[in-house]
């Protein structure tokens, strides 16, 4: 079943020319694709749209084999593909690392004692054990960016939309995600203007110019 299928969407902000003039693309299971494409060419909007946080103008989202058209449709939606934003002080809004990991699976129905085990599985697997009882404010910008991955993956999501996930890395902790991210079973849309990160982790490309999604 294609995770997310998206089909002729247009998207305009209120008094702005239009950001999205029917950009199409889909995504199937395990599939690595990127979208490349200038400064303020849409490509955050279009992963909102993707998730729901947005509405289009006109066009179809299709995810998980069914169509999506109001909030309510895309509360399952957000709960098995995860996006990673590009701010994480967007995504993390927890007292500690740990709570904010935890907050998925609680949100699920998760016990307490299940969510604090997925919680250590996680931080483990991404080599964070020792982020655990942080402050998440007071993190760095690189550790905020792993520690916001911790969160999607705890919601064990069958896809992961990744905005700029490079931003605020390192050499070292860059080359740590693209390890992380090229062992991952799950399909990844990844936007990154690193052309060397897009090229290891997912280099099939989609370039979003003048509103459309040209194969590259
Ligand atoms: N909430 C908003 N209200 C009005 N305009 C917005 C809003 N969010 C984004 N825009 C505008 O829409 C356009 C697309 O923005 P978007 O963030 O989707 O681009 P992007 O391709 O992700 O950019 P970047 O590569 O810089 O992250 C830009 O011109 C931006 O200024």
């Amino acid at each position: 079943m294609t995770l997310l299928k998206l089909e002729q969407i247009c998207f305009s902000y209120p008094g702005q020319a239009p950001v999205l003039d029917g950009a199409s693309f889909k995504l199937e299971p395990g599939q690595r694709l990127s979208i490349a494409g200038p400064n303020g060419s849409g490509k955050s909007t279009l992963f909102r749209i993707a998730l729901g946080l947005q509405m289009p103008t006109s066009g179809r989202v299709i995810a998980l084999g069914q169509d999506r058209r109001v909030e309510a449709d895309f509360h399952d939606v957000r709960r098995q593909i995860g996006l990673v934003f590009q701010d994480p002080d967007d995504q993390l809004f927890c007292p500690t690392v740990a709570e904010d990991i935890a907050f998925g699976p609680l949100n699920l129905g998760r016990s307490k004692t299940e969510a604090l085990a997925i919680v250590d599985q996680v931080l483990t697997d991404l080599n964070l054990m020792h982020l655990r009882d942080r402050i998440t404010h007071k993190l760095s910008g690189g550790e905020k960016r792993l520690v916001t991955l911790a969160t999607v993956l705890a919601m064990e999501p069958k896809a992961l939309l990744l905005d700029e996930p490079t931003n605020a890395l390192d050499t070292k902790n860059e080359a740590r995600l693209l390890e992380i991210l090229q062992n991952l079973p799950q399909a990844i849309l990844l936007v990154s203007h690193a052309p060397a990160f897009r090229q290891a982790l997912a280099p099939d490309t989609l370039e979003l110019r003048d509103g459309r999604l040209i194969a590259s």
